[in-house]
């Protein structure tokens, strides 16, 4: 028997943990079934009580005051210890029939998903077969206020290119908080940044606001390598790294993100029905009858 879930990913703050309780309202609105587990060490409030939380396991205060880690390397160590613990999951999701779309919400610290072995090591756990089984797909959230400063952007862009090198699962990635940048930026202009490429650099508000900062006009590059000593976030050698980085993920063509604005219905059941499909959560839902309760009664 299968199992269904969806990881959500991406930096601190990215609005994962929101974007998961307005997952699970619609799931409860469309009478489907859903199993929470937080990852997150460290978070406190939940808008729907966890089914499974990491903190009744570990928690990352205890691991900072016990072994006197800073907020990341404990983090780390959380996840080394959920990885020696693996039974912890085990027992709780083996349960879960087909129906369930199981949920976990992730940390933000960005080397879980850049560099640091321990997740794509669990995602394998989790979908080996004969094992949990879960057809899993990752969701990784980039904040849409990124768009205003591409360097930004196309650093956040990067960071979801390596997770989906790294995770080998089908995924999909999601440009959050729309409504904050619905009113800034014109349709047209947040249209080019669902398939990024190279030429977003080229009229960059930002890196407009950081040249005039620099005391240079646009296109004297060379004039940048002397005041970049200032700062390395700006100047030629800055606007070369994001040209490099830039063409990097044009020459993959792997990125293209979905838009989620939380506050509306249509947009969360949109991101759903990606995540249904990447998983092929309908094909393997048996028909369902409704119980006598379910019907509508004509006297009422
Ligand atoms: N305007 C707006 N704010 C949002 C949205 N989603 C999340 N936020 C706010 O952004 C902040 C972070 O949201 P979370 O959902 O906690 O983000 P997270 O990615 O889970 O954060 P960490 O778990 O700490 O990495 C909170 O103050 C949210 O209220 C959104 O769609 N629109
Ligand atoms: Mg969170």
């Amino acid at each position: 028997m299968s199992k269904f879930g969806v990881m959500v990913m991406g930096p601190a703050g990215a609005g994962k943990s929101t974007f998961c309780a307005s997952l699970i309202t619609h799931l409860n609105l469309n009478r489907r079934s859903c199993f929470y587990v937080n990852l997150d060490p460290a978070a406190e409030a939940f808008e729907h009580t966890p089914d499974l939380d990491i903190k009744d396991l570990i928690s990352l205060e205890d691991v900072m005051e016990e072994m006197g880690l800073g907020p990341n390397g404990g983090l780390i160590y959380c996840f080394e210890f959920l990885m020696d613990n693996l039974d912890f999951l085990t027992e709780s999701l083996d349960s879960l029939t087909e129906e369930y779309l199981i949920i976990f919400d992730m940390p933000g610290q960005i080397e879980l998903y850049t560099h640091v072995p321990i997740l794509p090591a669990l995602v394998r756990f989790l979908t080996r077969t004969g094992n949990l089984d879960i057809r899993l797909c990752a969701a990784y959230l980039l904040e849409a206020t990124f768009v205003v400063d591409r360097a930004k952007f196309f650093a956040g862009t990067l960071s979801a290119m390596s997770a989906m090198i790294m995770l080998e699962v089908p995924h999909i990635n999601i440009l959050s908080k729309m409504d904050l940048v619905k009113d800034q930026v014109r349709k047209k202009d947040l249209k080019r940044f669902i398939t990024p490429d190279a030429t977003l650099l080229e009229d960059d508000p930002a890196e407009t606001a950081r040249r005039k900062a620099e005391g240079t006009a646009a296109g004297e590059e060379d004039m940048g390598d002397i005041q970049d000593k200032e700062t390395m976030m700006r100047g030629a050698g800055f606007r070369r790294l994001n040209r490099a980085v830039a063409g990097l993920i044009e020459n993959f063509s792997m990125v293209s993100y979905l838009k989620l604005d939380v506050q509306d219905e249509d947009s969360v059941g949109a991101i759903l029905s990606y995540i249904d499909d990447c998983i092929q959560y309908h094909e393997a839902q048996e028909p369902k009858e409704l119980k006598d309760d379910e019907f509508d009664d004509p006297e009422e």
